[in-house]
């Protein structure tokens, strides 16, 4: 159900929405039938009993709260976002900026260990264990909902997306955001003269984006912030309730692609409070760089042609991080009925 609640002067309406929930103890045939409903309507639901232990959230959590609470110039040892590493402000390389600081990894656990032993030199291997074993446990939570969707789409191949993700090659990212609160004697009042701010005041931390691979899969403490764009009306943006218990997962353009259009990489972005931090942590599920991304021959009908043409994930990577984070990147890939894509 679709509500206007209200018309703020900044053109963006305010919209409540009821976002899908997935509940993976429900029968295996009603989850799959409404995890692809989900993907097709909104690129996006809500995953509760997920069956990831509270321990490790609870550990990743406070390993996270501790790292960004240390000093710049213990933080920047970590290394500058080449594009991995730790990062202030600056959100890739083509200029984009946001009221945020984050740590960017590859999910091999020689990646982690090696950029986080820097930091606590007394105890080098307590962060990468933890942040290790948080990102094996939603890997696996990756996996078991790419092959419900893959259940869900009919599929021959039902573990076509989760196998390139299980590859000891995949190129999976994982991402902690830290989304300060903003201070300031007058922080209200110099609020409301900023731009990048909404019409509660909130500054924006991330801005507008889809995600290039296949799956997101996104869990933050109970700080509000994240927002997708609404798929019946490009210019509304639905606030997501935060639910530190839950996953939140999104479509990214590579399985756009390989369901030819069928599932939508959703639009979305990221505020910052102005009272309170808000912490995200990020599992980026991508293929190995030499995998070929095209539409799945299953996807394709007479009446439904090839939407997308083939291109590797490293292409696409190229291609993305020449862009800036609002560009439309699968947009560069689309081909028309007749076969012609763009960029050739
Ligand atoms: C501005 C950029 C940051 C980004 C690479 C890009 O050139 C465009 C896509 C951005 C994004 C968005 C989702 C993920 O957070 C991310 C890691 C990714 O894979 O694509 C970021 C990139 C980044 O921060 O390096
Ligand atoms: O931090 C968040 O809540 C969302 C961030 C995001 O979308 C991203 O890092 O790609
Ligand atoms: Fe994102």
């Amino acid at each position: 159900m679709v509500v206007a609640t209200s018309m703020p002067e900044n053109k963006e309406k305010a919209i409540q929405l009821d976002l899908p929930v997935i509940d993976l103890s429900w029968r295996r045939d009603a989850v799959k039938k409404l995890a692809v409903r989900a993907c097709e309507e909104f690129g996006f639901f809500k995953v509760i009993n997920h069956g990831i232990p509270k321990e490790i959230i609870e550990r990743v959590d406070r390993k996270s709260k501790e790292f960004f609470a240390l000093p710049a110039s213990e933080k920047q040892k970590v290394g500058p976002p080449n594009p991995l590493g730790y990062g202030s402000k600056k959100i890739g390389p083509n200029g984009d900026t946001g009221e945020l600081e984050y740590l960017l990894f590859h999910t091999n656990p020689s990646s982690i260990n090696q950029r986080v032993g820097m930091i606590n030199k007394k105890d080098p291997k307590s962060f990468s264990c933890v942040a290790n074993d948080y990102v094996e446990s939603v890997r696996e939570l990756t996996c078991k909902i790419l092959e419900i969707i893959g259940e869900g789409l009919g599929l021959y191949d039902t573990k076509a997306f989760s196998r390139l993700i299980r590859e000891s090659e995949s190129d999976s990212l994982v991402r902690m955001n830290h989304y300060p609160p903003y201070h300031g004697i007058n922080a209200e009042k110099e609020l409301n003269c900023m731009n990048n701010k909404d019409d509660k005041g909130y500054r924006l931390g991330f801005g507008e984006h889809t995600d290039p691979q296949i799956l997101t899969v996104l869990r933050s403490n109970d700080v509000e912030g994240l927002q997708i764009q609404s798929p019946s009306d490009c210019t509304s943006w639905i606030p997501v309730k935060s639910d530190p218990s839950a996953f939140f997962v999104n479509v990214g353009d590579a399985l756009q692609a390989m369901t030819n259009g069928r599932l939508v990489s959703v639009r979305h972005r990221a505020m910052a409070n102005t009272k309170r931090s808000r912490l995200s942590t990020m599992f980026f599920a991508a293929p190995s760089l030499q995998t070929s991304i095209y539409p799945l021959p299953e996807m394709m009908t007479v009446d439904n042609h090839q939407r997308y043409r083939p291109y590797t994930w490293a292409e696409y990577k190229k291609t993305m991080y020449s862009l800036r984070l609002a560009s439309n990147c699968l947009e560069l890939f689309r081909i028309d009925s007749k076969g012609n894509n763009s960029m050739r």
